[in-house]
């Protein structure tokens, strides 16, 4: 697909919006736990989910918890873990988990594989596990091979890399397919879908967008399917706070309209 460096307009009343969210609202940090969304893009996610009629979805590889405590007041439905669970429009849970005897032990079998690698950790997602290295870049290939041995020992697990991190997620979970089954429910049919991402996980969320005759968008640099490009999470935030200025404007203009013809 074709890019190019400005973002096409957005009718609010008229599409659905996912965002990604480390690297995309939020920017990356040395700990996962570290991450914050700055108020004033909260906020605006606030008015964003008004104005499209509750069509707005986190689409992430963190838990639900954790994305309602980095977007509140925001309380939006979501997909975490990579699409592993999706809180639909009307609340309800939709979840993928791993057999109960390998959730029950993988973790610990994960954190003894990755002792030997000083300044690793394992992010613990209930049915996936992120594998650290960011204070570790020497040890990205020592992660790399613990967790293809994983993926090969348990079919149940696939590998998702991302920005020094290499997950296990469920096998055939991915945000597109997420974004896929939002786009078949209320609110979010019959809109036009728009996601933006900056990560490898996001790619299959970009493909998804894209048959679906939306607008996709990357953050940063690097080989990608989106349509539409954004430097860094600074332009994310501009180009978010734009949109309700762009809303405000059209109220303004249709306002004015609407006395002239008094
Ligand atoms: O899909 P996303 O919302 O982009 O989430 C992807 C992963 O993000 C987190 O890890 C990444 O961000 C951390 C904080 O900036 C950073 O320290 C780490 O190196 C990155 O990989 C999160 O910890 C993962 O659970 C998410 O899957």
């Amino acid at each position: 697909m074709t890019q190019s460096d400005s973002v096409p307009p957005i009718d609010l009343s008229r599409f659905a919006c996912f965002f990604d969210v480390d690297g995309c609202l939020a920017a990356i940090e040395t700990r996962p736990d570290w991450v914050s969304i700055p108020e004033n893009v909260r906020l605006a996610l606030c008015q964003l989910y008004l104005l499209t009629g509750g069509a707005l979805a986190l689409v992430s590889g963190r838990t639900l918890n954790e994305l309602d405590a980095l977007s509140a007041p925001l309380h939006s439905p979501a997909a975490g873990v990579h699409g592993a669970v999706r809180r639909d429009a009307q609340g309800h849970i939709h979840q993928i988990d791993l057999p109960p005897s390998l959730a029950a032990t993988l973790g610990q079998e994960l954190r003894e594989a990755i002792a030997p690698f000083t300044g690793c950790h394992v992010e613990a997602k209930g049915m996936a596990f992120a594998l650290h290295y960011r204070e570790a870049a020497h040890h990205k290939a020592d992660i790399e091979a613990v967790a293809a041995a994983f993926s090969a020992r348990y079919p149940e697990l696939t590998r998702q890399p991302g920005k020094c991190v290499v997950e296990l997620k469920p096998a055939g979970v991915n945000k597109g397919a997420a974004i896929e089954a939002f786009m078949t429910e209320a609110p979010f049919s019959g809109r036009t879908p728009l996601f933006i991402g900056d990560d490898v996980t996001d790619e299959a969320g970009f493909n998804a967008v894209n048959d679906l005759g939306g607008v996709s968008i990357k953050v940063g640099p690097g080989e990608t399917a989106a349509g539409y490009r954004l430097d860094d999470v600074g332009q994310v935030h501009a180009w978010l706070l734009s949109l309700l200025e762009q809303k405000e404007n059209h109220t303004m203009n249709t306002n004015n309209s609407v006395r002239e013809g008094l």
